[in-house]
């Protein structure tokens, strides 16, 4: 039997886990961890990801700040806020929604984010330093999806993995973290050579390319767990969908265990941005850091 990975009920017991660590740092040593979520413009998906970020932060136990700057803003003065909050010492993360505006250089806005404070991983330096097996933050989805397949392989040492796309937000990270579990990694992506035979040798499959079902029932391993990274808006039938990069239906007759989508990997993201924002809290005031939260 395919086993459907629960992604929201796996989400839940992360944020609990974390409500439990922010309530013991109230109590013992009178931190409140704090998130900055700054939003430029007012794309509609966007403006509902950080509403729900902004719910779950509450709901933790922790502080939230959101920003919401004009689609017209200038680079300058967004940089000027990233150096406020980076100086502020009651926010412990800052995430910069992406994608930003196209007159904003967005690799060097997120540069601008103290590294420490970087709850994402997405700058240049957690970047080098997770690609060298240093502590870092990483990035949410990619931990997101590490914790799924911990928790249902234990063990992933020796198994084929096999990510198809590379995008520096999910595929690459997620490539650096199954290598950090001593899978054998494959990174695969549009034009790869003879694409079903590739993930059909993969233990672990992980479709992160942004295109609505393109991976097939005939290009999984049969018993293989799938990880499904894609939310993509689709219109069927006169009706509205939200789809994964996985074809579901025919996947899950194959697969040994898949990801939903919607309730995968989508709301583990933003639980582990709750913990990262937890880990960075944590490491500011030298305190040990919350275990089987963190890679
Ligand atoms: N700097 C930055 N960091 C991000 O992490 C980031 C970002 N920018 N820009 C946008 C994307 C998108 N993203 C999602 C988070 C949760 C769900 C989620 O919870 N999805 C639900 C469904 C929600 C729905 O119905 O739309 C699910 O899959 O079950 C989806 C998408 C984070 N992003």
């Amino acid at each position: 039997m395919t086993k459907v990975i629960d992604g929201k009920a796996f989400a839940a017991n992360v944020r609990a886990q974390v409500a439990a660590h922010v309530a013991r740092l109230r109590e013992e040593q009178g931190i409140q961890p704090g998130l900055a979520v700054v939003l430029v413009g007012e794309d509609p998906a966007s403006q509902v990801y950080v509403r729900n970020k902004h719910a779950s932060t509450i709901e933790v136990g922790m502080a939230s700040f959101e920003h919401r700057l004009s689609a017209d803003t200038r680079e300058a003065d967004l940089l000027a806020l990233i150096a406020a909050l980076n100086a502020d010492p009651k926010v412990h993360g800052i995430l910069v929604q992406l994608p930003l505006p196209k007159h904003l250089n967005s690799d060097l806005v997120i540069n601008a984010i103290d590294p420490a404070k970087d709850v994402d991983g997405f700058h240049i330096s957690n970047v080098g330093l997770l690609g060298t097996g240093q502590k870092s933050m990483v990035p949410c989805t990619p931990l997101g999806c590490l914790m799924m397949l911990r928790d249902h392989h234990g063990s992933l040492a020796g198994l084929n993995a096999v990510v198809v796309g590379r995008s520096n937000i999910v595929g690459k990270p997620m490539a650096q973290l199954l290598l950090g579990d001593s899978c054998t990694v494959t990174i695969a992506h549009s034009r790869t050579k003879d694409l079903a035979e590739v993930c059909k040798r993969a233990d672990i499959l992980v479709a992160a390319v942004g295109r609505p079902e393109m991976i097939t029932g005939d290009m999984v391993k049969p018993g293989a767990t799938v990880i499904d990274v894609g939310i993509n808006r689709i219109e069927r039938d006169g009706k509205a969908k939200l789809v994964g990069d996985v074809h579901y239906e025919s996947a899950a007759k194959v697969a040994g265990a898949i990801t939903p989508v919607p309730g995968g990997v989508g709301p583990m993201t933003i639980a582990c941005l709750l913990a990262n924002t937890l880990t960075a809290c944590c490491r500011a005031n030298s305190l040990p850091e919350p275990e089987g939260l963190t890679a």
